[in-house]
């Protein structure tokens, strides 16, 4: 394609996904699908420069200010992911001349929303909580990409040999810091067609997800829910940790998302799984297995922002209003997810965000009004999950994660057991 045609419709697909209406991935995802002849360094340009223009839509439309031409062409200039000498092919002297203005200001004065990019309400909790070096860290990571992780699925090959094979396929991977069962990959390569995956022997799951599974310690034989299942990346991970064997249940409200779990389970090799759907948290179902599941997770509905690598539209997508429902909504899915536990049995609560609001405050509440949960310190209960350095993943007792300084999505997560 020309350079010139391909700039043209990087600004059309930035035109839709910058009206904010829908998630990015499935503005992007239709975009491909409307646009079949595209190819992969194309999508990979189109598809990087929007989500390089959303993660800094405040510094990015403060510097297009000053150039002509429709906006959406001139953010598709500034946030140009692709290859720099095809863009150059793409632009009028008077644009390339602009861009070169504009890529040697000095942006060390602009002011702070300029350079962490993120909205006040969401700067000032996580400035308070961090403090400035912290934050800047913070901010500068979720400009970056996220590292593709893969979850070796330990019923079907070992780390060991899954990196082999990719080695052998001409794949970069090492083994991930903290979870025994992670890999990271160099790069983004295409493994929807290596038999490692087809075959069910590694699924994409951030480090992050995998140490939340870990987390629960799910054993052979046990009876386990996955409360808020989805497309079930924690639950096929609490499979393989169970052996296949015992009871694991994976209820979710929606079955849109539980029919994602499907191909996957299929992949995987497991039969443990049941996956549910339920009418919602106090549904009859929950009522039959209270007082008999050994293993409670919450992976609970939450605001994602600990996700914005992958999902930068998140942050000008979520508002304190929907943050406030969600807390409602996440208190009263761990009252009643926690009503299933038997005596010893363990529960925990988890979040992919980064606030306090949606993390320690629900968990500090639950723990007020259950005297009958013991927290139980997540350091301690990495270690025995034989997650390495366990101590610093963990902030007062909760497991803690940030992507500057663990590469890993921002997760939260809390553990207790019911008294005996
Ligand atoms: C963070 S996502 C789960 C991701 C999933 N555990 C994974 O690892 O792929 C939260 C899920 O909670 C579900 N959910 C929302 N309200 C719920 C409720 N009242 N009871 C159970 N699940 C609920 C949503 O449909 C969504 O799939």
């Amino acid at each position: 394609m020309h350079p010139n045609a391909l700039l043209d419709m990087t600004a059309e697909l930035l035109r839709d996904v910058l009206r904010l209406d829908s998630p990015a991935d499935a503005i992007v995802s239709a975009f491909f699908r409307k646009n079949k002849n595209l190819g992969q360094r194309e999508r990979h340009a189109l598809a990087e420069t929007t989500y390089a223009v959303l993660r800094q839509r405040p510094l990015l439309r403060h510097l297009a200010q000053s150039g002509s031409g429709p906006a959406e062409r001139r953010l598709a200039i500034l946030g140009w992911q692709g290859n720099a000498g095809f863009l150059r092919g793409a632009l009028s002297p008077a644009e390339q001349q602009w861009l070169d203005q504009v890529q040697a200001l000095d942006k060390s004065a602009l002011p702070a929303h300029l350079h962490h990019n993120l909205p006040e309400w969401l700067a000032e909790p996580l400035l308070a909580r961090l403090g400035d070096e912290q934050f800047r860290a913070l901010a500068a990571s979720m400009n970056e990409a996220a590292p593709l992780d893969l979850r070796v699925n330990t019923l079907k090959t070992k780390r060991e040999d899954a990196l082999a094979t990719l080695k052998t396929a001409g794949i970069a991977a090492e083994a991930t810091p903290y979870s025994p069962w992670g890999l990271r990959i160099q790069g983004k390569p295409a493994l929807n067609k290596l038999e490692l995956f087809t075959g069910g022997g590694v699924e994409v799951q951030d480090e992050g997800s995998q140490l939340l599974a870990l987390l629960l310690d799910a054993k052979r034989g046990e009876m386990v829910v996955d409360f808020c299942a989805g497309a079930g990346g924690k639950t096929l991970a609490l499979g393989a940790a169970m052996r296949n064997t015992g009871r694991l249940y994976a209820f979710d409200v929606s079955g849109h998302r539980l029919a994602a779990l499907k191909p996957r389970l299929a992949r995987s090799g497991l039969s443990n799984i049941y996956p549910s759907q339920i009418a919602h948290e106090r549904d009859e179902r929950i009522k039959r297995l209270a007082g008999k599941i050994d293993r409670v997770l919450v992976d609970a509905p939450c605001s994602g922002l600990g996700t914005l690598r992958r999902n930068p539209d998140l942050k000008w997508r979520q508002t304190p209003q929907a943050i406030a429902e969600l807390q409602a909504k996440q208190g009263a899915i761990l009252a009643s997810a926690a009503r299933l536990l038997k005596p010893g049995g363990r529960l925990v609560y988890a979040t992919c965000s980064l606030l306090d609001a949606e993390n320690e405050a629900i968990a500090e509440a639950f723990g007020a009004a259950h005297p009958d949960f013991v927290p139980l310190p997540a350091g301690e209960a990495l270690d025995k999950a034989h997650v390495a350095q366990a101590g610093g993943l963990v902030e007062n007792g909760y497991l803690r994660l940030w992507p500057h300084r663990h590469q890993t999505d921002g997760f939260f997560a809390a553990v207790w057991e019911r008294k005996r």
